[in-house]
């Protein structure tokens, strides 16, 4: 596919990702979850387009307003977003500009001010988590705990990438509802229809993506 080429709807963030050279294709073992993974996702790499991140800022208005809408609505009301550092950071950055809602973030563990929360909150606040993907669940599980011994209340969290590894269960028996806009299974389809990668490196996503049985 050329780089002028149109990816339909969401699909527009795996074509993005893939100018970014945000994917990547080895042997990777990630972060709490992730083992011998055969593809990496570098969200980060967002931040190298303004145009994208706020796209992507859009998207995920445009969806929790859709589920928002229905009639037995997907979405709680919320009236402030929690990014998680440093990846969920910038997209929620990018949402909360846009749609006006306030944000607060928690320090990383590990760090001099680990669990300190920034930013003003009240007790009883409802709030959404932002990060830019999700594996296991763990970092919007801690988030989640660390918000709620604050007081806050957590009912929603979205992710730009499901890699469909166990999280969305995780976070639903903690009582989270996950809204992604790809899951890593859509990305896999769309690099392999574009012609971006070889029938070897799609069959061993497909193939990583059975075994941990997440989906
Ligand atoms: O669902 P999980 O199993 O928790 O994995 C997903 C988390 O991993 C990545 O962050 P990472 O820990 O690499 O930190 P970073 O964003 O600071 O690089 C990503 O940004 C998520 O926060
Ligand atoms: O599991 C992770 O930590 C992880 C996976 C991935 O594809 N990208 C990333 O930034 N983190």
């Amino acid at each position: 596919m050329s780089k002028s080429s149109k990816a339909p709807g969401n699909l527009w963030l795996a074509e993005e990702l893939w100018k970014l050279d945000a994917i990547e294709f080895g042997d990777f073992t990630l972060g709490r979850t992730a083992v011998h993974s055969p593809i990496y996702i570098n969200l980060r790499r967002l931040i190298s387009n303004p145009k994208a991140l706020n796209r992507c800022a859009r998207i995920i208005k445009e969806e929790l307003e859709a589920l928002m809408s229905m009639r037995n609505p997907h979405v709680h009301p919320f009236t402030l977003v929690a990014g998680v550092p440093f990846g969920g950071l910038h997209v929620a950055t990018a949402f909360s500009l846009l749609a006006n809602v306030p944000m607060i973030y928690i320090h990383p563990p590990h760090t001099d001010k680990a669990d300190v929360i920034e930013g003003i909150y009240v007790r009883g606040q409802s709030c959404l988590i932002i990060d830019d993907l999700i594996t296991g669940g763990g970092s919007i599980l801690q988030t989640a705990a660390t918000l709620e011994s604050a007081g806050l209340v957590v009912r929603d969290a979205v992710t730009l990438i499901d890699r469909q590894e166990g999280g969305r269960q995780a976070l639903k028996a903690a009582g989270i509802n996950l809204i992604s806009i790809l899951t890593l299974e859509q990305i896999a389809n769309y690099l392999m229809s574009a012609g971006h990668i070889t029938e070897d490196q799609y069959r061993a996503t497909m193939e990583y993506l059975a075994s941990r049985n997440g989906g």
